[in-house]
């Protein structure tokens, strides 16, 4: 390419840049209004929701079905995820909990799903975020909910049990787990691998493998053990690239999970119901009695009105011995007629049933 090409590609470029900044103003500026229309539309006393997850997954789709290439439908979503996230910080900055350290899944999730012009907040621990969300001190909380090589997180799920809170959106994302270490680390030097339980968990066999007498030690998560080594000249790491990148680490090895598809579902619990997008899900918690048959009972009206499960987990009710709640995920939205209709038809047969929300199926 002659250097006259370039040049003249690069004014294209730039004629182009002006235009799409232009047509981004334009777009920030429609958001500010509607901002105004939302503050003027409320009654006595309402407080003013400007987040609309149903609004933002219509967004999303509508951008990956218009797309023509050549940049991929999720790279395009992408885009527009971050635009939409500034659009909104217009309106009202989100603020956002998040499962910490900086540098954990549960951060690259809350930034997937809500774009990066958001407050977030790093928690402790799990309950750390309910308990913020509870207090009103974040509009949302961000927690994992389950992964695919190692099952549910019961952590969140227990934390179900004991706040009253809304589901308004699920998020997943790909993991990538690697071997992390300080600059002066060398790898026959290694003598104890950090990480959280479940990444270690993750990583089992390739750890067998490669490391079988090295001490694993559980931490409470990634990032944290990421924190940990860089100043430790004889231990490692198991963290993804956020952690990596944050710490300064060196990868050893990369993607060291067992399995090449493991992946990690996020829930954003908030306490705003979101209305049906017609391509929704429905998360609830259902106790029955300690019977033979209650479980067949429970997932006949599911069944017979043809509702797809997407997953049912069971953990101790915490409220009696060997007693037991069931979490169930489903396609639809308690508003639905059908879905309607099978919730009065369990609630007759369950103790008790709570409907921890309705949110539009993950579009990126
Ligand atoms: O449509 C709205 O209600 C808006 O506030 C606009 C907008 C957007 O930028 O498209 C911004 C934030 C909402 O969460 C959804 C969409």
């Amino acid at each position: 390419m002659s250097e006259q090409e370039l040049k003249a590609l690069r004014l294209r470029i730039d004629s182009l840049d002006e235009k799409v900044l232009e047509l981004i103003s334009e777009r920030a500026r429609c958001a500010q209004e509607v901002a105004r229309v939302k503050m003027a539309s409320l009654a006595e006393g309402e407080v003013p929701v400007f987040y609309r997850p149903e609004r933002e997954a219509q967004v999303l789709k509508r951008v990956m079905e218009r797309n023509k290439g050549p940049l991929g439908n999720e790279e395009m979503a992408r885009l527009f995820r971050e635009i939409m996230s500034s659009c909104l910080a217009l309106e009202q900055p989100l603020k956002v909990a998040y499962l910490g350290p900086e540098g954990t899944f549960t951060q690259a999730a809350a930034m997937k799903h809500f774009g990066h012009a958001v407050i977030s907040k790093p928690m402790a621990a799990i309950d750390e975020v309910f308990r913020e969300v509870a207090a009103g001190a974040v509009n949302f909380g961000v927690v994992p909910v389950e992964n695919s090589t190692e099952g549910a997180v019961n952590h969140t799920l227990d934390s179900f049990l004991e706040h009253d809170m809304v589901i308004c959106g699920e998020v997943e994302l790909r993991i990538h787990h690697h071997l992390l270490v300080g600059e002066n680390t060398k790898t026959d030097s290694i003598s104890r691998i950090y990480s959280h339980a479940q990444s270690l968990a993750q990583c089992r066999k390739w750890l067998d493998a490669h490391y079988p007498n090295v001490e694993r030690i559980a931490v409470s998560s990634n990032a944290e053990a990421a924190k940990r080594v860089k100043g430790e000249w004889n231990s490692a790491a198991i963290a993804g690239d956020m952690a990596a990148g944050l710490y300064g680490l060196t990868r050893l090895a990369e993607k060291i999970e067992d399995r090449p598809d493991n992946s990690t579902r996020f829930l954003m619990i908030g306490n705003q119901e979101v209305p049906p997008t017609g391509d929704d899900k429905t998360s609830i918690i259902v106790s029955m009695s300690n019977r033979p048959g209650a479980l067949h009972e429970l997932l006949v009206p599911f069944h017979e009105n043809g509702i797809d499960l997407t997953r049912i987990e069971t953990r101790p009710s915490r409220s009696g011995k060997w007693t037991y709640v069931f979490f169930i995920d489903f396609a639809g939205h308690h508003r639905d007629p059908l879905v309607k209709s099978v919730l009065e038809q369990i609630s007759q047969e369950a103790v008790a049933l709570k409907v921890l929300g309705s949110y539009p199926k993950a579009v990126l």
